[in-house]
């Protein structure tokens, strides 16, 4: 089985992912705590827990502001979680106030509760109104869970392939995206998130929320997809959680089976 709460160097096999595809209660955090709280006490056993963008909130970005210590009370509470569950988390993103603005950020926290690393959207999404009340991030991509080497980014970012590709040749063997995607462009989530598999031979595991808000319904499908481009496990439109087991040896078969990596002509690029 797994053991990806290891802290050893050791090569793991068969990491256990669970995608929370939730709804998510537009400007409500309690209601949305009380809802991952609850998720958890019914889940299958697992080794990560991940959880879409914005995911207490909603893009409620106006009230953000209000918010000031928002960031810290909900990292208190996944801590506890992790304990209390021996589960690493992933925490999507949840708006933190810093120096007078507010980022979108990714917290991540080991199961003995640690919050190892932050990580602020990098690219602002214009057409939900990102720039009239955030502030781009400025932070590496990268942590490990465990030996394991993720590198985490926040929905508009898998537009920029040169961005994800940076962690990729820094060592990263598995991608996370939270997002809150829009179902009109479901397609561009699908096809850039197995282009973004394919390309850098990487596990992609990506939790995008269901519902709507006042603007956008959003459009589900969170996927695992492994390092050939090949789906594991993918979503629906409605809320679930969504299970699959990624295994970091399969990164070295496929790029030993497509040296991609040998064959780049950095010379040139
Ligand atoms: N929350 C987001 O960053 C949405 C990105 C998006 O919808 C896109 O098409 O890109």
């Amino acid at each position: 089985m797994y053991n990806c709460k290891d802290d050893s160097e050791k090569w793991v096999k068969h990491v256990k992912i669970a995608i929370f595809q939730m709804d998510i209660t537009f400007g409500s955090p309690e209601e949305n705590v009380k809802k991952v709280k609850s998720w958890i006490e019914k889940m299958e056993p697992a080794d990560v827990i991940i959880l879409p963008e914005l995911w207490t909130t909603g893009y409620d970005l106006p009230n953000l502001k209000n918010m000031n210590d928002h960031f810290n009370q909900t990292v208190a509470v996944l801590k506890d979680l992790a304990i209390k569950h021996n589960i690493h988390f992933i925490g999507g993103s949840v708006a933190k106030s810093e120096d007078g603005h507010i980022y979108n950020t990714m917290p991540v926290i080991d199961h003995k509760g640690s919050l190892i690393h932050e990580y602020s959207k990098l690219h602002l999404f214009k057409l939900m109104d990102e720039h009239l009340h955030l502030k781009e991030g400025n932070d590496d991509p990268a942590f490990k869970l465990g030996p394991i080497h993720f590198a985490g980014f926040i929905c508009y970012d898998i537009r920029f392939p040169e961005w994800i590709r940076k962690s990729v040749l820094n060592g990263a063997k598995a991608v996370v995206v939270p997002a809150e995607w829009p179902a009109p462009r479901i397609d561009h989530w699908i096809t850039l998130l197995k282009a973004r598999a394919i390309e850098n031979q990487v596990y992609v595991i990506a939790c995008n929320r269901v519902g709507r808000d006042h603007a956008n319904e959003f459009g589900g499908h969170s996927l695992i997809i492994d390092p050939w481009g090949k789906v594991i496990a993918e979503g629906s439109d409605r809320e679930e959680i969504i299970y699959g087991e990624i295994d970091p040896e399969e990164v070295e078969e496929i790029r030993k089976r497509i040296p991609i990596f040998d064959d780049r002509r950095a010379d040139f690029y």
